[in-house]
């Protein structure tokens, strides 16, 4: 039995913590893949999913987005978990910050259990159109890697408990 953990990232930072959360999923015992979100082209052999949305323009990730529609309703009965990354300041681990209005539509496709925010990062060093936006960002003072990995490890722990308990339950 395999868990994926699927991600949608322009900058990389999104994939990072995905690859946090996959190795926290492994060290609890569990085979795990981690995959783009726009990698994945079935689902159908995993007991569990994680997916990761890095947010753009108060959304989600339009791969994240995607990957909730292609796949809806196709993990019932198996736990999923949403979380994203974004804020470029500590209001995600100072309150629980509720999903936006895509996170709460993904929710509804894929049945998840929780959905969860983790702070952003952002450096003036990305290339293209997001390079561009970042070293504006950054002169307006928003540049930074809020991101917590302790929390988001304590968080994937948790997740894999949960998982386990499920097998138990099937
Ligand atoms: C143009 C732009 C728009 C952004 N919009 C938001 C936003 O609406 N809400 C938010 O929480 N973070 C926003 N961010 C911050 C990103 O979500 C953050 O940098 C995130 O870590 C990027 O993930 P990635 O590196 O995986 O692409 C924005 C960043 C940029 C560059």
């Amino acid at each position: 039995m395999t868990a994926l953990v699927a991600y949608a990232t322009s900058g990389g930072s999104t994939a990072e913590i995905a690859g946090w959360i996959a190795e926290e999923l492994r060290t609890a015992g569990l085979d795990t893949r981690l995959l783009a979100a726009g990698e994945v082209d079935d689902v159908a052999g995993y007991e569990a999913l994680v997916l990761g949305a890095a947010m753009y323009a108060a959304g989600w990730h339009a791969d994240a987005r995607k990957f909730a529609k292609r796949f809806a309703g196709q993990f019932a009965g198996r736990p999923v978990w949403l979380f994203d990354s974004g804020p470029l300041d500590h209001t995600a681990d100072d309150t629980d910050l509720p999903p936006n209005h895509q996170a709460t539509v993904a929710m509804e496709l894929l049945q998840a259990r929780e959905h969860v925010t983790f702070g952003g990062r952002m450096t003036a060093e990305a290339h293209g159109w997001l390079g561009f936006l970042s070293r504006r960002m950054a002169k307006e003072g928003h540049a930074g890697d809020f991101r917590n990995p302790p929390r988001i490890r304590a968080w994937a722990r948790g997740v894999a408990a949960e998982i386990l308990a499920a097998r138990q339950g099937t």
